[in-house]
């Protein structure tokens, strides 16, 4: 059977994924390159939301430079532990040779890239796409909100897709920009023996429907790997 939401909370699957997909291989240097050119290319600075950060914090090394007002999120608690324990026990884990190569590309000491980190994340939250609120009982709203390889996953159907889409801008401030980076035309994905649910669509429909959910799109990019990858930056 295919893997979905609740399954993400199996006690395995943050060992899983680190070991199995989270690895220094191409397309996670791929995303981390597109992701500090992405940060790089900002001009402005304010509260920065991380959706599906999954069990670490790789995600957020190049914004940390920039951004001093981090939240990192996750539907998945054993995500979450495995983030507070990060935050805590200031433990980089298998994850040291991605932070090595991004600080590599922000010309940074990993070491000090990683206490810049852990001073910027303020806050590490449940979250769910599907949820009206994204994050319960929080109206905040962020100026960048970024994704990496969560949002096809968290969604079975086109219709899940806008809603989520929707969440997304409603939690941006006006002019807020989301950053959104992928797999496409992909129907599952595999993290050790177990198989994901991932909503198989091509880039370009994605992109038009993320301009009918009012988005502009100001950069949208894909790239052929081991799978079809894409990335788009949108702003509301
Ligand atoms: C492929 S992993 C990517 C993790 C991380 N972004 C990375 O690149 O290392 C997908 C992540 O999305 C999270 N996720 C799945 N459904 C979600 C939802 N509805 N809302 C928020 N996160 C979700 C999962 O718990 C998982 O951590």
């Amino acid at each position: 059977m295919t893997s979905f939401r609740e399954d993400y909370n199996n006690e395995e699957w943050p060992e899983n994924f680190i070991n199995n997909w989270r690895q220094p291989d191409i397309e996670n240097f791929a995303n981390l390159f597109q992701l500090h050119r992405f940060i790089k290319s900002l001009t402005k600075s304010g509260k920065y939301l991380e959706i599906g950060s999954g069990p670490s914090p790789i995600g957020i090394f190049s914004a940390s430079i920039k951004f001093d007002d981090i939240t990192l999120s996750d539907f998945s608690d054993v995500n979450i532990d495995c983030l507070k324990k990060w935050k805590t026990v200031d433990d980089l884990d298998n994850i040291r040779t991605l932070v090595q190569y991004v600080s590599a590309l922000e010309g940074r000491d990993i070491n000090e890239m990683n206490e810049n980190a852990l001073k910027s994340v303020k806050k590490i939250s449940q979250s769910d796409l599907l949820n009206h609120q994204i994050i319960p009982n929080d109206d905040s709203k962020y100026d960048v909100i970024s994704m990496n390889f969560v949002l096809l996953s968290a969604c079975k159907t086109e219709e899940d897709l806008m809603k989520s889409l929707k969440n997304v801008y409603n939690k941006l401030n006006p002019g807020g920009v989301l950053y959104d980076y992928g797999a496409v035309k992909q129907q599952n994905y595999q993290v050790g023996e177990k198989t994901f649910a991932h909503y198989c669509i091509d880039s370009d429909k994605l992109v038009n429907i993320v301009e009918e959910v009012g988005f502009k799109v100001s950069s949208y990019g894909k790239f052929v790997m081991s799978v079809p990858t894409y990335f788009f930056i949108a702003s509301c």
